[in-house]
């Protein structure tokens, strides 16, 4: 090994520095609002976070029912117990309540200066209740000004401007602006009170720059507490070193997430809460390095197709009900694969990649990531494509490989020329990602080293499972993100081509002997896991970890038809 051997690792193995954050807020026993809600924002958005209480509040996901406020005395003695031993990141301020405690933070703060601080001028709850007295509207409105940034609601914003409240988005906008230069404080103007199809938080700067984080209206009841999250996440994202755009941005897509999948929580039966873990769990399961298959998932031999067995139970141990497949299975064999990789499927259909697809909420970012790494993916699946054409005797069998390989190789270069905006790629093309790497490593190495069955067994999930979810797609409004890139799933050629994929596997699973058909079993189940990797890995990334998107890329009718 020479000296001159550099291998450079990705920056984003390494750890990210955690940043100290104290929420100073009043509390919600029922853990949905208030400091319970900044702690697990904060931890989610990646800080240690602390917590000063200004108020004790008897509340649920109905209401407020108590409030008890401790002595001003007591506030001052936990915020300066913190900041005398701490040193603090970033502050974030909600239910201040009194004129006295918004004094008695104002006066803590003049003494510590911060670098970061967010104020969520927290007035009135979802449910109606106060939490500001109205004497102290104007204390509010006046602490307001020390801010870095704040994140009122349409309400809150019409208090601080002392305007009517907005009726829309301009309106908001507008109001926001002129105080923002006014006083030199940046505003986030969150349009979730604003009966909007498009929720969208906008950050504007003194100077009028504004950066708008647009996320799709989540239909639900559990938005106790976003207010407060949103401010958390963005303030430790913030005190991390994150640009404006970059720290709402993160916010504003964990929290969508969460609000998503809160009311799966089932907590409460009044406006529940969000699921602040919800991204932090999926990530975990992403990271498991448990084996994709069990040992006894295929037996050593496989004399029959019933020898596959029924599906098995998945993780929760209920029995997985096999999909209707949207292609037929030509015959017996590939029935007996489509019902062992029920489970999959099932997963993929299901998840949240193709859901924020379908419904629009898929990050850009997350979108330009799955796009470049198609495009590398396409490149190793002609390869394989091509070694099966290599390794087909029957005249039939290696006209359609070959032609299989040149359709991915074309889809290539169109992903290039049309909706990465590269050309002239080779140079700056991203690298693969672990699991881009993984799935074209395994495909070749199988197309290559295994017997031509197992082989085309491996090369089938691509085909089945891409034409399983353009079938199930629904139609979209034409204004939608990602019209354009729905449609290429609807591609007719892809579902023929899909069709003489299944009848290729269904003769090579009926020729080859026991022990190779449980081969080629274990190589579809082992690729359709492959599959739900590769649509899940788009929502493993953070904003600013993978390639760029050019504008043009969403939304391009003129690019429909070249489908994977
Ligand atoms: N139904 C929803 N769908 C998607 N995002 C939402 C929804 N409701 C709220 N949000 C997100 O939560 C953020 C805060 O919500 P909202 O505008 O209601 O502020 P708030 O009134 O201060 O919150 P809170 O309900 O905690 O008082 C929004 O900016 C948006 O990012
Ligand atoms: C202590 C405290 N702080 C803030 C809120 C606002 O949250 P929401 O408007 O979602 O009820 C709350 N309910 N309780």
């Amino acid at each position: 090994m020479t000296s001159s051997c550099h291998i450079q690792f990705s920056p984003s193995s390494a750890l990210p520095s955690v940043p100290r954050v104290l929420s100073i807020a009043g509390t919600d026993p029922s853990g949905g609002a208030g400091t319970a809600a900044d702690l697990k924002s904060i931890t989610a958005a990646g800080g240690y976070g602390m917590s000063v209480v200004t108020a004790l509040v008897a509340q649920n996901t109905h209401g407020v029912r108590d409030l008890h406020v401790p002595p001003a005395d007591f506030l001052a003695a936990q915020l300066r117990a913190v900041s005398d031993d701490v040193t603090l990141d970033a502050i974030k301020t909600g239910m201040l309540g009194t004129a006295e405690i918004i004094a008695t933070v104002a006066a803590w703060l003049d003494d510590l200066q911060p670098t970061i601080l967010v104020v969520d001028p927290v007035m009135v709850a979802t449910s109606g209740d106060r939490l500001l007295q109205p004497e102290a509207e104007q204390a509010m409105v006046a602490f307001c000004r020390r801010a870095t940034v704040v994140t009122p609601n349409i309400d809150e914003l019409a208090v601080l401007t002392g305007q009517p409240r907005a009726a829309a988005e301009d309106e908001a906008l507008e109001q926001a602006a002129r105080w923002s230069a006014e006083t030199g404080v940046a505003v986030v103007v969150k349009t979730g009170h604003l009966d909007t199809l498009t929720v969208t938080n906008t950050w504007l700067s003194p100077d009028g720059a504004r950066i708008a984080v647009p996320s799709t209206r989540v239909d639900t009841t559990s938005t106790h507490g976003t207010g407060c999250s949103l401010s958390s996440a963005l303030a430790t994202r913030l005190g991390r070193g994150d640009s404006p755009a970059a720290a709402l941005a993160w916010a504003t897509d964990w929290l969508h997430e969460s609000i998503t999948h809160g009311a799966a929580l089932r907590v409460g039966s009044g406006h529940g809460p969000v699921d602040h873990g919800h991204r932090a769990r999926r990530l975990q399961a992403a990271a498991s390095s448990a084996p994709w298959l069990m040992p006894d998932a295929v037996p050593h031999l496989l004399e029959t197709p019933a020898g596959l067995g029924a599906p098995r139970a998945g993780d929760d141990g209920h029995k997985v009900a096999v999909p209707a497949p949207a292609l037929a299975p030509p015959g017996p064999w590939t029935a007996a694969l489509w019902a062992a990789g029920a489970e999959t499927n099932t997963a993929i259909a299901d998840s949240d990649f193709v859901r924020a697809l379908v419904d629009g909420s898929l990050p850009q970012h997350a979108f330009a990531f799955y796009l470049a790494q198609d495009a590398l993916y396409l490149n190793g699946y002609a390869r394989a494509l091509a070694a099966l054409a290599a390794r087909s005797t029957d005249p039939a069998s290696q006209v359609y490989w070959s032609q299989a390989a040149t359709g991915a190789l074309t889809e290539e270069a169109e992903l290039h020329r049309g909706w990465l905006g590269t050309a002239d790629h080779g140079a700056l093309d991203p690298a693969p990602s672990p699991v881009t790497a993984a799935y074209t490593t395994f495909l070749l190495a199988t197309a290559l080293g295994e017997d031509r069955a197992v082989g085309v067994a491996a090369v089938l999930p691509c085909f089945w499972l891409y034409a399983q979810v353009g079938a199930a797609l629904p139609a979209v409004p034409a204004d939608h993100p990602y019209a354009a890139w729905l449609d290429t799933y609807r591609d007719p050629g892809f579902v023929t081509a899909t069709e003489q994929a299944l009848a290729q596997l269904e003769a090579e699973m009926a020729a080859a002997s026991p022990a190779v058909r449980a081969a080629g079993a274990r190589a579809f189940l082992t690729a359709c896991r492959h599959e739900l990797e590769f649509f899940d890995q788009a929502l493993r990334i953070e904003p600013g970890g993978e390639a760029a998107l050019p504008a043009a890329a969403t939304n391009r009718p003129e690019l429909a038809g070249s489908a994977r």
